[in-house]
């Protein structure tokens, strides 16, 4: 492992917030170890999650989308573990690859472990404020099956949605009734997520407008998350009867988060969209001393 300088951004969309590694070549050995001492918010630079930048063609997980995306979102947890897909994430990927002139306003497509999403960059400001970012986030599968959430002393009811990856969508009729979320919800049964799951708690806003809360696989609870919007609009809609693949109109919930507000429209024929912001913050170079020892 080399110890030369290595540059690092710091990007968030509605204060889910990343480590961003380019690394077109895909030379650095992440180890999940490595990955959070960088994400460590006191030992290291601090991020929800990690977005590794490397060109598909580099990266075995990316190469066979080569031809349809040129850049693979290898997204990491905040504990080091691998994830399908970071909706949040791949907002800040292209505005990363916008900021370094890899990418233009407008449309672009980014390979995740989910399968290629199609990305539009939407015109700066006329004051150059950043244009919002919308992502093709593809279909939501509802598995089916009973499926349970506990906190404190409650045992709650929830439904299975993924996204590309595995959600547990709560309804409550107040957000704090998830408690303090300092650890994982036990969900039930097991075998529903065999490889862990996220877990969101709705309330109410008012028509096709809900807030919600999270405790992400791996991160713990994060101010935002983009497949769980996706994934609560969807089991929000389901609830209110409302089904675009049967109305033939596409439906749109806004969804508040405790970082800020995201926009999820599902369209007849399934696919789901969803829009927010997203910011780069800080750029730098990591220590190489601290890096011959995270990296060791
Ligand atoms: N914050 C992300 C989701 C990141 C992955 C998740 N923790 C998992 O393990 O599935 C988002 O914005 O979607």
């Amino acid at each position: 492992m080399s110890t030369a300088p290595l540059a690092f951004l710091k990007g968030h969309g509605t204060e889910n917030d990343f480590v961003i590694l380019p690394d077109p070549g895909n030379a650095l050995e992440l180890s999940p170890s490595a990955v959070a001492r960088l994400c460590d918010r006191r030992a290291g630079i601090g991020g929800d999650g990690l977005l590794h930048v490397v060109r598909s063609a580099a990266h075995p997980e990316a190469a066979a989308m080569a031809g349809e995306a040129e850049w693979f979102m290898d997204y990491r947890n905040g504990d080091g573990s691998v994830a399908e897909m970071c909706g949040n994430g791949v907002r800040v990927f292209a505005r990363y690859l916008q900021r370094a002139g890899l990418a233009a306003e407008g449309d672009l497509a980014v390979a995740t472990r989910a399968g290629v999403r199609r990305v539009h960059i939407a015109k700066a400001g006329p004051d150059g404020t950043p244009g919002e970012i919308t992502v093709g986030m593809g279909r939501a599968l509802l598995p089916g099956g009973e499926v349970t959430v506990s906190v404190g002393d409650g045992t709650r009811p929830a439904r299975n949605v993924n996204m590309g990856n595995p959600h547990a969508v709560v309804f409550v009729s107040d957000l704090a009734e998830a408690g303090d979320l300092h650890t994982a919800p036990e969900v039930r049964p097991a075998s529903a997520y065999p490889d862990g799951t996220n877990v969101e708690f709705v309330a109410d806003r008012g028509r096709r407008h809900v807030a919600m809360r999270v405790h992400e696989r791996g991160s713990g609870e994060t101010r935002s998350c983009g497949t769980g919007a996706c994934a609560v609009m969807v089991a929000a809609a389901r609830r209110d009867g409302a089904d675009p693949a049967v109305s033939g109109r596409p439906e749109t919930y806004a969804v508040d988060l405790p970082g800020g507000r995201l926009t999820v429209t599902e369209r007849p024929d399934g696919e789901i969209e969803m829009t927010g912001p997203a910011e780069i913050v800080a750029e730098g170079t990591l220590d190489p001393d601290w890096l011959a020892i995270a990296f060791a």
